[in-house]
């Protein structure tokens, strides 16, 4: 290939001066950024693949038609990267790389061999002959015979100067070539051409030069109008050909010039002209390049107009679907206003009819919850009404008729252990007369067996006197068979006797037993009734809470506003209403905040001891049946709690008298009670006997000695613990002093001194026992005061009464402890503003009152199951002081 160029190109060169054009130049034409830059690329590819097509094919199929073919491979090439031509390229020659080194050299040696074979042939022209036949510058027409044969006729076979033209026409006659300005500047080969030769230019005789057939082509070279092949024409031909070729060789200075410029102009434009490429390389590139852009122009136009086209329909699409899609979203708006009013209308409407349904409803539900409570407390009133009527009559009836029969009993007894008196000793003396006469009989009758031994040792001698004897024997038998008879008649009376004792005897039996079934009767009767009793205070509420107010003391201004409930309500009045203080709202205007509770009875200021203790009077009951029940009274400090507790008929000297009460009226019917009261304080966790002895007393504050002081008896302190067996259920407290309220006690010299037993009623004496009782209480607590002041405020006492009841009518026993707390007073710490041991005392009694507080709430909540009741949370004192022996009540 490489051979064969060479000799094409040494054959184009020999035979026209003509610079030669290496086809294995590499062309490198460098890569665009923008679009219009690219197409130029691909141009340029499509250039470099065709160059080297050219190469491969040595000119052969060059032509515009391949052009066209070779354009559409190019457009197809444009297809593939660039990477792909840059390695074609590469792979194009095996010379390029020596090419490329001598790349400048070759460009110069190319443009100074034009310039010296145009010296050359100036030289020629000049030295030479016309008809000098030197084959060195002579044209052979050898090669040209050898090209004439139509298979190795290349199509692309005009000459430079032509295809010169036909490039600088292609520049000029495309608008938007960047070559065209240039253009301007060149004088173009055909224009010189004409300047030159007056239109004679071309391939020979004046043809138009598009229209003048190149040179060596076979109609030129086929001899039709000229003589075939003679010398002389063929001389003339050559000097013509000479003196054409000499203004080519001065247009080619300008055509130098403008190539020049051109390359330059390419050079500028970025595209890469390499610098072995020949002056004619050049040109067909450019000619090509300019070719393709206007191909690419037309194609781009085309394509430009579709798209145009395209761009204008879519547009017009657009604005018709946006202006649809306009008006469908404005109507889609306007439905969803509508179905949104009529939604929001909808539902103002259902919410409407909701509220009023709501209102209506709570209002029913409102009536009907009153109702019920209303019909709920009266069928509760009246159930109770009639079970305390109930019980009452029973009571009574049944102890009057216990009391009829017993009367009964007791007479019938009397009659009857009177009959059997009489009747033993009416027996008795039978019995002993008869034994006597027996006796006295037994002893005639031996006197008379002697009498008969002796007559009938007399009978020989008074056989005479037999038949007298026999006789009086005879009489003396009738007296001894009347005698015998007697006899038996008298042991047969004591049998009667005997037979009317067991008589006797059955009928007491038979009284015993109908005592035994009246006793029965009795018992289960007092069995009902303590039940009775016992759900009354199951159904009032085993835990129940009362809130009392105090009035006003003296000095005290500014009283709470409180609303206290009508007593007569139906539901008993069980919520208060306190008003705070007045606050101003955030719009400035004046509030009170209302706070409401609800308790299970509420007592107003004016209430007195009295009416408080009223409702605490079935508790109590339930102490003499065997309860225990505590009640504890709980308050800030100064707020009445011992006023309530221990003050005149306050709660404990009222169940103290109560208690009495019921023991003697159970008396009555045989129950007997031992009732004994003990009183302790717990400060600072820390227990003391307040019927003891004040000095031995524990400060509980950490042991202090008393000053020297005594410290109980035998000069010990008292210690006291609480132990509690959890089989009886009982508590109890170590060394702690028990008064012995009823029955009346000896004075042992070491209790309060007891009244003596005087005709005073029973009642009167305890009541006088329990007064000296609570002063000693009192006074205690005023000495341990020397020590700690507002000892009573900061201490919890417990009033314990213990009741041991037994009836020997019906062999029955009961225990009930009666627990009456008088609670230190609650106070908020930082509000009071406590230090030091203060601090301390109020620390202990707000725990101990948070931990009961714990194990009432935790009480009052249970239902049934064995929830947690945080019992042991209370230190002292502790849960089983008060009963609460699993939150159970004890029987
Ligand atoms: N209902 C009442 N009617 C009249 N006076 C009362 C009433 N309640 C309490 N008081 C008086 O209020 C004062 C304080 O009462 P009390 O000592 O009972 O309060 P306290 O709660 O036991 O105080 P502390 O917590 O200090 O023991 C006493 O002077 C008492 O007489």
């Amino acid at each position: 290939m490489e051979e064969e160029t060479e000799t094409e190109a040494g054959v184009m060169g020999k035979r026209k001066g003509t610079p030669i054009l290496s086809f294995n130049d590499p062309i490198i034409i460098p890569k665009r950024s923008t679009t219009q830059e690219l197409s130029k690329q691909h141009s340029s590819a499509s250039l470099r693949s065709k160059f080297q097509q050219s190469g491969s094919h040595a000119r052969s199929a060059y032509s515009s038609t391949s052009s066209r073919n070779s354009s559409a491979e190019s457009r197809q090439q444009h297809q593939q990267p660039i990477t792909r031509s840059a390695s074609t390229t590469s792979v194009s020659s095996s010379s390029q790389q020596e090419a490329g080194s001598q790349r400048s050299t070759s460009l110069v040696s190319a443009f100074a061999g034009l310039s010296i074979t145009a010296h050359l042939q100036a030289q020629e022209r000049k030295t030479s002959a016309p008809n000098s036949t030197s084959s060195k510058h002579r044209p052979s027409l050898s090669p040209v015979k050898e090209q004439t044969s139509p298979s190795k006729i290349p199509k692309f076979s005009c000459t430079p100067r032509v295809r010169h033209v036909q490039s600088t026409q292609a520049l000029v006659s495309t608008p938007s070539s960047p070559l065209k300005h240039k253009a301007s500047g060149l004088r173009t080969p055909a224009a010189s051409g004409k300047k030159n030769h007056g239109g004679g230019g071309g391939c020979g005789r004046g043809d138009d030069i598009t229209s003048i057939p190149c040179f060596l082509t076979k109609e030129k070279l086929t001899p039709s109008s000229v003589p075939a092949w003679d010398t002389k024409g063929r001389l003339e031909d050559m000097e013509h050909l000479y003196a054409q070729l000499r203004t080519q060789f001065a247009s080619a200075d300008d055509s130098k010039r403008a190539l020049e410029e051109t390359l330059e102009f390419c050079k500028s434009q970025g595209m890469f002209v390499p610098s072995s490429m020949s002056m004619g390389g050049l040109l067909i590139m450019i000619d090509v390049t300019v070719h393709e852009l206007r191909q690419l122009n037309k194609e781009l136009s085309a394509s430009n107009k579709n798209l145009s086209s395209d761009l204008e329909r879519a547009r017009n699409d657009l604005h018709a679907t946006t202006t649809d899609l306009r008006q469908a979203r404005r109507d889609h708006e306007r439905d969803v206003q509508e179905v949104e009013r009529k939604h929001e209308r909808d539902l103002s409407d259902l919410y409407a009819k909701q509220t009023s349904e709501s209102h209506r409803l709570e209002r029913e539900l409102e009536k009907i919850a009153d109702q019920g409570e209303r019909e709920h407390q009266e069928a509760r009133r009246a159930w109770e009404k009639q079970k305390d009527d109930e019980t009452a009559e029973l009571t009574t009836q049944h102890w009057e008729e216990i009391e009829e029969l017993r009367t009964r009993h007791a007479k019938g007894v009397e009659r009857l252990e009177q009959r059997i008196a009489e009747l033993e000793r009416s027996g008795q003396s039978r019995a002993t007369e008869s034994a006597t006469e027996v006796q006295g009989l037994r002893d005639r009758i031996s006197g008379l067996e002697g009498q008969v031994e002796g007559a009938n040792a007399n009978v020989t001698i008074l056989r005479s006197q037999i038949v007298a004897a026999e006789a009086r024997t005879t009489s003396l038998e009738q007296e001894k068979t009347s005698l015998i008879s007697k006899t038996h008649f008298l042991e047969g009376n004591q049998e009667a006797q005997s037979q009317e004792f067991t008589t006797m005897r059955e009928q007491l039996e038979a009284a015993k037993a109908a005592e035994n079934s009246v006793l029965e009767k009795l018992r289960q009767e007092e069995m009902v009734r303590r039940k009775l009793n016992a759900q009354i205070l199951e159904l009032k509420g085993n835990i129940r809470v009362f809130a009392r107010t105090r009035p006003l003391l003296p000095g005290e201004e500014d009283p709470a506003r409180v609303e206290y409930p009508d007593e007569n309500d139906l539901d008993g009045g069980k919520e208060m209403v306190v008003h705070g203080p007045k606050q101003l709202s955030a719009t400035g205007k004046e509030r009170i905040e209302k706070h409401a509770y609800a308790f299970d009875r509420i007592f107003s200021q004016d209430t007195q001891n009295q009416r408080v203790f009223e409702d605490c009077r079935e508790l109590i009951q339930s102490v003499v049946d065997g309860y225990n029940v505590s009640i504890l009274s709980y308050g800030q400090t100064g707020s009445g709690k011992t006023f309530g507790m221990s003050g005149p008929e306050g709660i404990i000297p009222s169940s103290i008298a109560l208690l009495l009460a019921e023991i003697q009226r159970l008396g009555e019917k045989g129950w007997e009670y031992a009732v004994e009261a003990s009183f302790v304080e717990v400060y600072n966790e820390t227990l003391n006997d307040l019927l003891g002895d004040a000095k031995s007393w524990d400060d509980g504050g950490g042991g202090e000695d008393l000053n020297g002081s005594v410290r109980g008896k035998n000069n010990k302190k008292e210690r006291h613990e609480i132990h509690h067996d959890a089989l009886t259920g009982k508590t109890t407290v170590t060394n702690l002093t028990a008064v012995s309220l009823w029955p009346p006690p000896e004075n042992d010299g070491a209790r309060p001194p007891a009244a003596t037993k005087t005709t005073e009623p029973a009642s009167s004496y305890t009541e006088r026992a329990v007064t000296r009782l609570l002063d000693t209480a009192a006074k205690n607590r005023r000495v341990a005061a020397t020590k700690s002041n507002e000892r009573s405020s900061r201490s919890h006492s417990i009033f314990m009464l213990t009741l041991h009841g037994s009836c020997a009518a019906t062999n029955e026993s009961s225990e009930g402890v009666l627990n009456l707390v008088d609670l230190a007073g609650s106070e908020r710490l930082k509000a009071s503003g406590a230090e030091g041991n203060r601090m301390k005392e109020t620390q202990a009694i707000n725990k101990s009152l948070s931990s009961l507080g714990d194990v009432i709430a935790a009480l009052g909540s249970k239902r049934g199951d064995e929830s947690h009741v945080p019992y042991r949370n209370i230190d002292v004192p502790s849960p089983e002081f008060f009963g609460w022996d699993g939150g159970e009540w004890k029987e």
